[in-house]
């Protein structure tokens, strides 16, 4: 038994030929959502202690480079699984740690909730591992005939990462006859007790061709949306004009600023950085800096969205509210929707420009300044 805080050794056992799964390279190296199988092994199992990959002396060259950036070891393996998995325990048994997963490269979409019940199951027993209860009936068959049926009562199907103390498991692999389908059987051998924890449908062996497909689907990147918001004002001076949302509207009044004073598209930009968690506008073009002194604000926005875009997402919408007594906005809110569409090189209906009035009350009632609020969402592209 191994308590919290205890040294874990990961032994990845990738020696393989992937013979069932097909492909012009055994199944560990070929490419699934972006990365080659075992890249995505090495991710999940990494933060959980040093890792022995254990490979077929042939790819080397492939592993390392694999594994570039990570803390991993390679290792020669053996004609069977259990001799793969022994290869890897002696290596390990150089710098013992007080326990050890053992895991199939072949399971890429393994998740931390089953990495973490393997490992808190082994605070209480020698090993453990997750499985599934089998839910299907069982026959038996032959000659594509069914020739019996089978209870199912008590039957799992059993998955990796499998995890023992260090010292027990060695030594039952050291004195196996290296025939054992997994550790848990070796253990067993052993006189080993082995606590069953909750495997997941998700922690799929690629064993066929079709099982690229299906582990592509779990590890895909999911839909990531990211919603940011931005305030702005500005104070009035004198002037006969006013630039909002890029639209030049007749004033008696101009807007004061650095820039052209755009309170709307100050906001919509800011709304589109805190989306990114990218600061804001005076963080990306410094009021201090001569250079934007009159700039229109349409770079500033530009370079809000070429930033998402650069970060790999799209614009959602972004919606943006004025706040002021005078000018009037309703005559000139398309004008400003088909401006914002524009330079954000989006369709207009993602984009919507409304305003109000603050009835009076506060700066932007007594018509000290103009205020705009907006919102935007950004989505994965
Ligand atoms: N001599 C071997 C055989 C298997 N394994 C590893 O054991 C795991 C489970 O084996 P399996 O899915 O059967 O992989 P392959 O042996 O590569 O597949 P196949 O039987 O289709 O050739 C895999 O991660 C595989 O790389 C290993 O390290 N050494
Ligand atoms: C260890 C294992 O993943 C448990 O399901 C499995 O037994 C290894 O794969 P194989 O196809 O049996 O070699």
């Amino acid at each position: 038994m191994t308590g919290r805080g205890a040294t874990t050794g990961i032994v990845i056992v990738a020696a393989g030929r992937g013979t069932r799964a097909g492909g012009p390279l055994p199944k560990q190296w070929q490419a699934v959502a972006g990365a080659p199988v075992a890249r995505w092994t090495l991710q999940a199992l990494a933060p959980h202690g040093r890792i022995i990959l254990v490979i077929h002396p042939e790819d080397e060259a492939r592993a390392a480079c694999v594994a570039e950036g990570l803390l991993v070891t390679l290792v020669p393996g053996a004609g069977s699984r259990a001799g793969s998995v022994l290869a890897g325990l002696e290596a390990l048994a150089q710098d013992p740690p007080e326990r050890v997963l053992i895991h199939d490269v072949a399971r890429p979409c393994v998740s931390p909730a089953v990495i973490g019940a393997v490992l808190a199951a082994l605070e209480t027993h020698d090993g453990a591992a997750p499985a599934l209860p089998v839910t299907d009936a069982l026959w038996t068959g032959a000659g594509g005939r069914v020739t019996g049926t089978q209870s199912r009562e008590g039957l799992f199907r059993a998955q990796t990462p499998q995890g023992f103390r260090f010292d027990a498991i060695l030594q039952a692999h050291r004195t196996h006859d290296g025939t054992a389908a997994d550790d848990v059987e070796v253990a067993r051998a052993a006189g080993l007790e082995v606590a069953i924890v909750p495997g997941e449908e998700s922690n799929i062996k690629i064993t066929a061709p079709g099982d690229f497909a299906r582990a592509a689907k779990l590890l895909e990147p999911r839909m990531d949306v990211r919603l940011g918001n931005g305030y702005d004002v500005h104070a009035f001076t004198t002037g006969d004009h006013v630039v909002l949302c890029g639209v030049r509207v007749p004033h008696d009044r101009a807007l004061k600023g650095h820039s052209d004073a755009d309170v709307g598209m100050h906001a919509a930009t800011d709304a589109i950085y805190g989306a990114l968690a990218e600061g804001d506008i005076g963080r990306h073009f410094p009021p201090s800096d001569p250079q934007w002194k009159g700039a229109a604000s349409e770079i500033f926005l530009r370079h809000a969205v070429e930033l998402a875009r650069s970060k790999g997402f799209d614009l959602g919408n972004v919606d943006v509210t004025l706040v002021c007594e005078r000018p009037k906005i309703g005559p000139h809110a398309a004008a400003m929707q088909q401006e914002i569409a524009r330079i954000l090189g989006v369709e207009i209906g993602r984009v919507s420009v409304k305003a109000t009035t603050s009835e009076r009350l506060g700066f932007t009632g007594r018509e000290e300044g103009i205020a705009a609020l907006a919102t935007a969402t950004l989505v994965t592209a």
